[in-house]
């Protein structure tokens, strides 16, 4: 059982250190353009299934309240949360529409889809990516080896495992540097009033 913890200790940072590595100038492209997104306006719809639905309300919360730096609240919204959108939706339609039509609904020009799929191929994830797609969103792929939201993602976080938890492990540690990015890059060494 020792053996089993620090297996999965290893693997993790294994995993971890080799996706960041890889990921150096996307992370710094994402935030460029979540930047711009948020200055003018815009916001970050973020959707994801299980884990990765905890994912994405933990990204949106990070963002909407704060990171690390009292700044104004900045805006993201997790598609995950409203159960009465989500039932009514996945009864009477499908559960393939889920986030979908809360892109449709939602989502306008200027703003950036963020799909969490461990997979890449998970049917409600790949169709709300596409639909943003079509509706000319800036859209940001957080998967493991690809999947189907590989070709549909601008920016792409790979994660070279097969394992779901590692992946999971390390999509947030890379959302994690995003949001340290994006604040440092908005409100890099100015207070708690300042405004970008
Ligand atoms: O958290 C875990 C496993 O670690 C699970 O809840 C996992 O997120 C679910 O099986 C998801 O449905 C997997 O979907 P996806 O990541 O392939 O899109
Ligand atoms: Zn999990």
């Amino acid at each position: 059982m020792k053996e089993m913890i620090l297996a999965s200790l290893k693997a993790s940072l294994h995993t971890k250190e080799k996706s960041v590595l890889t990921h150096t100038d996307d992370l710094l492209a994402a935030t460029e353009n979540i930047r711009q997104s948020l200055v003018a306006g815009g916001k970050l719809l973020i959707f994801g299934n299980g884990g990765s639905a905890a994912d994405a309300q933990h990204i949106a919360a990070e963002f909407v309240n704060r990171f690390l730096k009292e700044r104004r609240p900045l805006a993201a919204m997790a598609l995950t949360t409203d159960t009465s959108v989500i039932t009514s939706i996945g009864n009477d339609y499908h559960f393939d529409q889920i986030f979908q039509k809360q892109v449709e609904a939602l989502g306008r020009i200027g703003d950036i889809a963020v799909g969490i799929s461990t997979s890449g191929n998970s049917p409600n994830v790949v169709l709300a990516m596409e639909t943003a797609r079509k509706m000319g969103l800036f859209t940001i792929g957080f998967t493991g080896r690809g999947g189907a939201i590989a070709t549909l993602s601008d920016i792409l976080f790979t994660v070279p495992s097969d394992v779901t938890a590692r992946i999971q492990e390390t999509h947030i540690t890379l959302a994690h540097i995003l949001c340290e990015l994006v604040e440092e890059r908005m409100f890099g060494g100015v207070g708690a009033a300042a405004q970008p």
